[in-house]
């Protein structure tokens, strides 16, 4: 009989972080080992606990100290809070790296952070950059629950993000605008892409991608319509990322869809 990987989740008492409590002591060969909240040291907690892989699922201002607390205390991390950006992942994929040239060759520590653990968003993302070359204008609209702290989402960051490298991979300029005035209607700028978030009481979390040219527009888009639709991949990547030691970006990495 193997051993069950035990478990800790950062941000127990939140929207997922109580579903994927749930989730965790529900799933074969894991073991939830403790709840780790407002108020806790994120360090006590997982040493205290044993656990091996710790699950953040926090806020954006605390999420990176939580990862480089785990990686401290040689705990692998799977991220799934947002706030993310392109200087704070350096900074942990250096830690990593660190912490990693000190252990033993195959026991080096992975951190996985992914915008969204939801297959069907993952998917549309993935498709968004594969059809975003053959376009002349995309742009994004992410729709979710009104109790959300930040936006655009992280979601809808990573999809712009990677829209604007397939276009630059592809050699296309800035799409076409005319405005001139009333900037302020068009969305955040994330890589030249424009973003437009919603938040609306009934909604969960949502996407939509939309690609134009001349007479033709193609959308994509996903629903969430429940949290549980995030955790396959959460329980995925839990099982994984000791496979993945350093910094892994997206739920694509684990899926071979990348
Ligand atoms: N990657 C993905 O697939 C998904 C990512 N998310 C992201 O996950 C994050 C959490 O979302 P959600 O559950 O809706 O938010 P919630 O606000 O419901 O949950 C966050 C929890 O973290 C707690 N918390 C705050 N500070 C700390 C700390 N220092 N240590 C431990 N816990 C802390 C909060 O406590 P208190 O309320 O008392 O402050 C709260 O219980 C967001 O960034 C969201 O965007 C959400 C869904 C899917
Ligand atoms: O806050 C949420 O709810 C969600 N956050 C993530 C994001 O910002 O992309 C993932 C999903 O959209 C739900």
């Amino acid at each position: 009989m193997t051993d069950k990987i035990r478990v800790a989740v950062l941000g127990a008492a939140g929207r997922m972080g109580a579903t994927t409590c749930a989730a965790v002591e529900s799933a074969e060969g894991l073991e939830l080992v403790a709840r780790v909240d407002v108020g806790d040291d994120v360090a006590t907690a997982v040493r205290e606990s044993g656990a091996q892989v710790a699950i953040d699922f926090t806020i954006p201002a605390v999420t990176e100290a939580n990862v480089h607390a785990l990686l401290d205390a040689g705990v692998h991390a799977v991220v799934g809070a947002t706030g993310w950006t392109d200087e704070s992942r350096a900074r942990v994929a250096e830690h990593a790296a660190q912490v990693n040239a000190g252990r033993p060759q195959g026991q080096g520590l992975g951190v996985v952070i992914a915008p969204n653990f939801g297959l069907s968003a993952v998917l549309a993302m993935q498709f968004a950059a594969k059809a975003a070359r053959y376009f002349e204008s995309a742009e994004v609209v992410e729709l979710h629950h009104p109790n959300k702290v930040d936006a655009p989402s992280g979601t809808a960051r990573h999809t712009a993000a990677a829209i604007a490298a397939a276009r630059r991979d592809a050699g296309l300029g800035p799409m076409p605008d005319a405005t001139e005035d009333g900037w302020e209607a068009r969305g955040a700028d994330v890589d030249g892409v424009r973003v437009h978030a919603v938040r609306l009481r009934g909604l969960v979390a949502h996407e939509e991608i939309l690609l134009g040219n001349p007479g033709e527009q193609l959308v994509i888009r996903q629903d969430s319509f429940d949290r549980v639709s995030f955790m396959p991949g959460v329980l995925l990547a839990v099982r994984e990322v000791a496979n993945h030691p350093g910094l892994t970006v997206g739920l694509e990495h684990l899926l071979d869809l990348a």
